[in-house]
């Protein structure tokens, strides 16, 4: 399948005098191949906004290269940003416009033809609101009218940054059912940047993790987490009998056992839960209970980028990365 999107060795440094230097991209690598969602993620502050801006021609660069469509950026850029739609910066709309006169006004501005505008809101779910102004509109509903407007001119490409930034769980379903729906349905390619891992999880067809701004591992989603996932059975036995358990279960080699907060053993290295029961049973030890461990995104992000959890959100929690007070970019 052909690339969409390619960056290789982006560098970007921010200058401040109360900061210093700061390389926001040191060296990052992405690619994203036609039809797929691919789920940029990283915790808050690792570069993917502005990756995300740098190619889309919103920001300058010091270094690396980009393509869209197999075009340099940003020296080609304007030969192909007509097939990319993008929603980066949080959306701005006049509350008092409906979100069809919203849309409209848009279309004519870039010269679309009106007829694109019921499109788009069909599309996005939002033809039954269309005439109720803005104001009234929930975020969810916001940010699909945001979705709307990139969708105006029939993009080949969406570009989105955190788009279930503030939804509520109802909002972020509804969100990943209609990219999903851009996608698979209808073959247009999807980024979409996120520091949520669960989303990324159930969202993306493949990744890219970025940790301080280089990459730190790339591929199919289900292929990362398997790869970096190694399972582990939790046994649990009486008080009086889980130093012999312990070590009945470690002759059995390459076993490994080590005791969790809550009285349970976390045994590594065995792939049959029946090679632990019959070593326990043999002392004449018996089990309370046995279940397989296994690691989710969030274990194998927080291993790959080493981020502490003060520096990435939970699974799940869809509250907006903290407002950071940026200094001001220094020209290059
Ligand atoms: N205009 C700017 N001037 C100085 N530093 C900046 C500027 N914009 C971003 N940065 C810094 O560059 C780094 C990367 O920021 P960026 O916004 O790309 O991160 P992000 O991964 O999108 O995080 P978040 O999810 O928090 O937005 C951060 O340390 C940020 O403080």
């Amino acid at each position: 399948m052909t690339a969409v999107v390619e960056i290789a060795g982006l560098r970007k440094t921010y200058r401040s005098l109360r900061k210093g230097t700061h390389h926001a991209l040191d060296g990052l690598d992405l690619e994203v191949r036609q039809g797929e969602v691919h789920g940029f993620l990283g915790p808050n502050g690792c570069g993917k906004t502005t990756t995300l801006r740098a190619l889309l021609g919103l920001i300058s660069v010091d270094g690396g290269s980009m393509s869209l469509f197999g075009q340099k950026v940003p020296q080609r850029l304007p030969s192909v940003i007509g097939r990319v739609g993008a929603v980066v910066e949080s959306p701005q709309f006049f509350k008092n416009h409906t979100g069809r006169t919203t849309l409209r006004l848009l279309a004519k501005s870039v010269g679309l033809p009106r007829g694109r505008v019921d499109e788009a809101l069909e599309r996005v779910g939002l033809s039954t609101v269309a005439d109720r102004s803005v104001k009234g509109y929930s975020l969810g509903m916001r940010q699909r009218l945001a979705v709307a407007q990139a969708l105006l001119k029939k993009p080949e490409l969406l570009v989105l940054d955190e788009p279930a930034n503030g939804l509520d769980p109802a909002g972020i379903h509804e969100m990943r059912e209609l990219l999903q729906t851009l996608a698979h349905d209808e073959g247009i390619t999807v980024v979409v940047s996120s520091h949520l891992l669960s989303e990324v999880q159930q969202l993306a067809d493949t990744m890219t993790i970025v940790s301080a701004g280089k990459r730190i591992v790339a591929g199919p989603v289900d292929e990362i987490i398997a790869s970096h996932s190694g399972s582990s059975l939790r046994v649990r036995v009486s008080d009086e009998d889980r130093s012999r358990a312990a070590e009945a279960i470690e002759s059995l080699p390459p076993a490994s056992v080590s005791s969790n907060g809550d009285g349970s053993l976390i045994v590594a290295g065995v792939d049959d839960p029946a090679e632990v029961t019959r070593a326990l049973a043999a002392q004449k030890i018996y089990l309370t209970h046995l279940s397989a461990e296994s690691k989710n995104l969030e274990a194998v992000f927080l291993e790959l980028t080493g981020t502490g959890s003060d520096d990435v959100l939970q699974v799940g929690e869809t509250t907006a990365p903290a407002a950071r007070t940026a200094p001001e970019e220094v020209a290059q």
